[in-house]
């Protein structure tokens, strides 16, 4: 699907990194066809050096010379960096911003009309083909690069199509959730060194548990609370771990800390029209 295509990347950060070695590992694209520019050199040399993908300092140059152009920079310099690449954007380049909160209009405002722009947010978790992302797409992508789009993500994880109003939202819930499971899973490691285990046992305890919950949600379909039921005995262990679950607030804080996540997208779309 993307054998002859050049794909660029500006900004090589971590979102980058995770989509370049997520697609790499899919086969989805070869080291030859991938360019990355950054403003830090040494992170250059990093993604060069382990990726076997080809540096180039010079954004404009990159958007100029790739058929898909991934725009991986913080939403903070976006509006430079578009003013940079507009001039050298071709008309056949298809342009897909992954930064949280800078809208398909933005985006369309600043680049030459006529480029098909798609918006996606992903995840961390397209780094190991467990990712989550959510299209949309601007006014010039046609379907057919709609299904170029899904196909990319859907190389490294799950994908929905969905309208662009519920982008801050997805960014609060699955853009920024893989930082609520790290806590968890963090805070469950510290509970297992507490009862006794070594570090190391505890963090396999606690990952391998929140995975294997996750996979019997996708892959039994069935409500959480049901699955919930089926290890809560009786009187016993696990509904008295849920119960202080409730006591604490831990469902109420999770509902918050999606609330904000979304709220703080928001505030930082907003930020770009000022
Ligand atoms: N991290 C995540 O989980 C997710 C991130 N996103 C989005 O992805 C984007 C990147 O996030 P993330 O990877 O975390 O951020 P990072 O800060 O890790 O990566 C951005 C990189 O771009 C570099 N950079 C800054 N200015 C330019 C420029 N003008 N040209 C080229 N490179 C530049 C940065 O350098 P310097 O450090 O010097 O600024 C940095 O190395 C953001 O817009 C974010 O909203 C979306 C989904 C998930
Ligand atoms: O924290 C952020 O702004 C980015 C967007 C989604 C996840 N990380």
């Amino acid at each position: 699907m993307l054998e002859h295509k050049q794909i660029g990347f500006i900004g090589g950060g971590a979102m980058a990194e995770a989509l370049i070695k997520g697609m790499l590992k899919a086969g989805l694209v070869q080291p030859n066809q991938i360019t990355v520019s950054d403003v830090v050199a040494d992170r250059l040399s990093y993604l060069t050096n382990t990726y076997d993908i080809s540096p180039c300092a010079d954004a404009q140059q990159t958007a100029g010379k790739v058929d898909i152009l991934f725009l991986t920079v913080k939403p903070q310099v976006i509006n430079n960096v578009l003013d940079t690449i507009a001039p050298a954007v071709s008309k056949s380049t298809i342009v897909i911003s992954i930064a949280a909160g800078v809208t398909i209009a933005t985006l369309q405002n600043k680049l030459p009309a006529g480029i098909a722009i798609v918006r996606v947010m992903p995840n961390t978790p397209v780094a190991v083909g467990a990712g989550m992302s959510a299209i949309s797409l601007g006014k010039y992508a046609n379907p057919q690069t709609g299904e170029l789009a899904a196909a990319i993500f859907a190389s490294v994880g799950r994908v929905v199509t969905v309208e662009e109003s519920v982008m801050d939202a997805v960014t609060g819930l699955s853009g920024s959730g893989p930082a609520y499971a790290f806590v968890l899973i963090d805070a469950l490691t510290d509970a297992g060194v507490r009862v006794g285990f070594s570090r190391q046992n505890a963090l396999l305890l606690a990952a391998q548990t929140l995975y294997g919950a996750a996979k019997m949600v996708l892959d039994t379909g069935e409500h959480p609370a049901k699955l919930r039921d089926m290890v809560t005995s009786p009187g016993g262990t696990a509904i008295a771990g849920v119960h202080m679950l409730e006591q604490k607030g831990v469902r109420a804080a999770l509902i918050d800390a999606v609330v904000a996540a979304t709220n703080r997208s928001r505030e930082m779309g907003k930020r770009q029209h000022e």
